[in-house]
Parts: structure tokens; C-alpha cells; sequence
């Protein structure tokens, strides 16, 4: 039987590039790609189709900011299929980034500079905003809009006779100290996208906790620092073109810096071909590049404790009970 992967943010960088890499894997799996823009996904699709013209390529419209899109969406997912295999949770956004510069310069002095320059520790704020739901948009984009998308998906993901997999994109930026869970949506700070890849990381441990035993298995990758249009919105084209060298030097010491979408998705390439079972749920994977270009994956330990993990996890669903209560009409 065809295994269905379902991949959120296919439209562009690291998701356009597992798409591709998951089709040269194994050609006979159907490939839904989930995007937020109907014309994008069409593309898209055409795109993965001129490499692969005899591949299942099919899209679904869903804007992970909007949770009545993700309700609609869910809803024509499970009209479509009775099971998905593999879930990729990777759209994202980091809106408004501003780097700090001057915290790069005294990380030099203090000999910090590799850390920050892999994890942008003390070196990368946001300005987030509500969005339509009233809610902060990049906690949604990031994990509420996925976290209900894959609770509506349930009766495809639980309690069948093969296993389902959730893959989330999570980022070596995530960090305890910018997540609160007095502020979980992080609308007092100016760390949203760390704290909500933290959050991401939190959740996965929970449902790693509920779920296995009903077939359902979460881990969260890394895919280091890629150019996509995410990081092309925090400097300049022009500039990263011109930092390209030190970049492709830096990689010697940092071997996350995997600079392509294509290198950035080994670890979603990798866990596709692992078995769930033999997971460590408290790791990340984090894709890597040698300064040679040789690619692997290197799983480090997830920085969590898991009563917290829990208590968000209650959070989560007390969130997703009000949202459920707002959108009602728009469930079965
Ligand atoms: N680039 C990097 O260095 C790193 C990236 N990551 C993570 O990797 C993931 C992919 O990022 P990357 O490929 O770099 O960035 P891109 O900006 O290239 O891709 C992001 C994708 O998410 C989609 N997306 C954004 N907002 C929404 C939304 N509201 N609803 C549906 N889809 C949406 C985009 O769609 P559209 O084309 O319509 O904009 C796009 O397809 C993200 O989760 C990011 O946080 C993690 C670590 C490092
Ligand atoms: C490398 C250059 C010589 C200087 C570039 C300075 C900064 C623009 C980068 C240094 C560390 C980078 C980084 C990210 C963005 C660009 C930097 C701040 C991320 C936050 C991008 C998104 C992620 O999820 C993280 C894994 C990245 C961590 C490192």
C-alpha cells in the first residue's frame, strides 16, 4: 500500500527540498504538499513534477497562522485519506528579525562567538504580532496552527495498523530561557521564534508520552543554518552573497551551518528511513555538513524538563478547547 506524507511549508527552502529528496527516496509514496497559497502549491506541485513526472503530487490550502484554515484543511484531509503516514511540521516564520551585531563582536572577545554563531544565542530578537484569532502569530504559524491541524487529523495519525510519524522543524535557536509558560505565545518578549521552537520541542515530548502507544511517534530535527527566504529576510541578498566565504569557512568549525535547503533536510531524509521504534524521543536530529560538503545527522540531547513539557502540553489543549468552541461550525 502507498505510504501519504503530508508536508506544511512545501512551497519554498527546506520543505520544497525534502519534497524532492523524499520522491528520489522512494517514488511511489503520494505527496500531499501543504501551503498557504493555492497558486504557490500548484507551482510547486508542477515544479516536483517536471523532476518526477510519474510521482502522486497532490496540495492542500492551509495558512497555519489561521486556525479556520487549518479546521477547513484538516477537514479535506480526512475526506481524502484514511491514514498518513509521515507528517512534516516544518512552515515557519521570523518576522521582523533584527540582528544584533555588537553581541556578535563581544562573543569574539569572550570566546563565545561559535555558540552564537550557531545558535544566535543573545544575538537575534523579533517583533511579533496578533493575528486574526487574537492570538501571537508566530506561536500559531510555528505550533498552535500545526498542533491542532495534527489533533483534528487523529483518527489518521492514532490507533491504525502501521505507525504514523509527526516530524517537526525546530531550530538549535530554541531556548528555555526565552519560553515562559506564563507567557507561552511569548507576547512579552522579543524572542518569539525561539520560544516557539522550544514550545515545539516541549510538545513533541508529550505526545511522544500519549501517543506511542497508539502508533503515533513525534521527533523534532534541526536544519541548521540554511539560505532560504527565511534567513533572507534578516540581511540583505547581496550581503549573505558577499559573507558566502566566511560562511563556507565557518562550516569547517560548525557543521551546522548546512547553508542549502538540500543539505538542510538530511535529517527529515534520514528519519523517513528509521523505524519509530529505536527513536530516542528526548533528542533532536540536527542536520549537518562536513567543510567537505559530506552530509550527516548528529542527535543531541533535547534541553527539556518534561513537567514542564506537561503543563504546556495542558495549556495547549485548554487553547485548543476555546478554539474549537469559536470554529465549531466549521467541525464534523
Ligand atoms: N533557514 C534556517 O536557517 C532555519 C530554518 N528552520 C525552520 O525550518 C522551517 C522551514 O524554513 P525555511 O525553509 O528556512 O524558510 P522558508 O521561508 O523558505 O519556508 C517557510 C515555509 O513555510 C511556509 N509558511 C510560512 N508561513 C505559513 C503559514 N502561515 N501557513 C502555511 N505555510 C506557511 C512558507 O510558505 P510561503 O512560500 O507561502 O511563504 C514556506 O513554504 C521553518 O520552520 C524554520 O523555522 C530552522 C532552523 C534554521
Ligand atoms: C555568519 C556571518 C559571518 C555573520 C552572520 C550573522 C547573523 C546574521 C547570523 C549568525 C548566526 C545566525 C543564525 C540564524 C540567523 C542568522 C544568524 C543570526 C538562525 C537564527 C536562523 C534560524 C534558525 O532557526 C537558527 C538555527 C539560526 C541560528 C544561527
Amino acid at each position: 500500500m502507498e505510504r501519504v506524507v503530508l508536508v506544511t511549508g512545501a512551497s519554498g527552502g527546506v520543505g520544497l527540498a525534502l519534497c524532492r529528496r523524499l520522491l528520489g527516496e522512494d517514488g511511489r509514496i503520494h505527496l500531499c504538499l501543504a501551503c498557504r497559497n493555492a497558486q504557490k502549491a500548484e507551482a510547486t506541485r508542477d515544479l516536483v513534477l517536471q523532476e518526477y513526472p510519474a510521482a502522486q503530487v497532490s496540495t492542500v490550502e492551509v495558512d497555519l497562522g489561521n486556525l479556520a484554515s487549518v479546521l477547513r484543511a484538516a477537514q479535506e484531509l480526512r475526506c481524502r485519506f484514511q491514514h498518513l503516514d509521515f507528517v512534516y511540521l516544518n512552515a515557519g516564520i521570523m518576522p521582523n528579525p533584527h540582528v544584533n551585531f555588537k553581541a556578535l563582536w563581544k562573543g569574539l572577545l569572550t570566546g563565545r562567538l561559535l555558540h552564537m554563531l550557531t545558535t544566535a544565542e543573545g544575538v537575534m530578537t523579533q517583533t511579533d504580532r496578533l493575528n486574526g484569532d487574537g492570538l501571537q502569530e508566530v506561536f500559531t504559524t510555528n505550533l498552535f496552527g500545526h498542533f491542532i491541524l495534527i489533533r483534528q487529523l487523529e483518527s489518521l495519525l492514532c490507533g491504525n495498523e502501521k505507525p504514523s510519524r509527526l516530524i517537526w522543524t525546530s531550530s538549535s535557536n530554541a531556548r528555555e530561557s526565552a519560553f515562559s509558560l506564563s507567557d507561552y505565545q511569548h507576547a512579552k518578549g522579543q524572542e518569539s521564534y525561539s520560544s516557539s521552537k522550544y514550545a515545539t520541542d516541549l510538545t513533541s515530548v508529550v505526545l511522544n508520552r500519549k501517543f506511542n502507544k497508539q502508533g503515533l511517534y513525534s521527533s523534532v530535527v534541526c536544519p541548521g543554518l540554511v539560505m532560504s527566504n527565511m534567513t533572507f529576510k534578516i540581511l540583505p541578498v547581496f550581503l549573505w552573497v558577499l559573507l558566502m566565504p566566511i560562511m563556507f569557512l565557518i562550516r569547517f568549525f560548525a557543521k551546522t551551518y548546512t547553508l542549502t535547503p538540500y543539505n538542510g533536510a538530511e535529517a527529515h531524509v534520514w528519519l523517513f528511513k528509521q523505524k519509530p521504534e529505536y527513536l530516542d524521543p528526548l533528542v533532536k536530529y540536527h542536520s549537518c555538513t562536513s567543510g567537505l560538503g559530506k552530509n550527516f545527522v548528529e542527535p543531541r540531547k533535547l534541553d527539556v524538563d518534561e513537567e514542564t513539557a506537561e503543563k504546556f502540553y495542558q495549556k495547549l489543549l485548554e487553547l485548543e478547547g476555546q478554539t474549537l468552541e469559536k470554529y465549531g461550525d466549521l467541525l464534523d
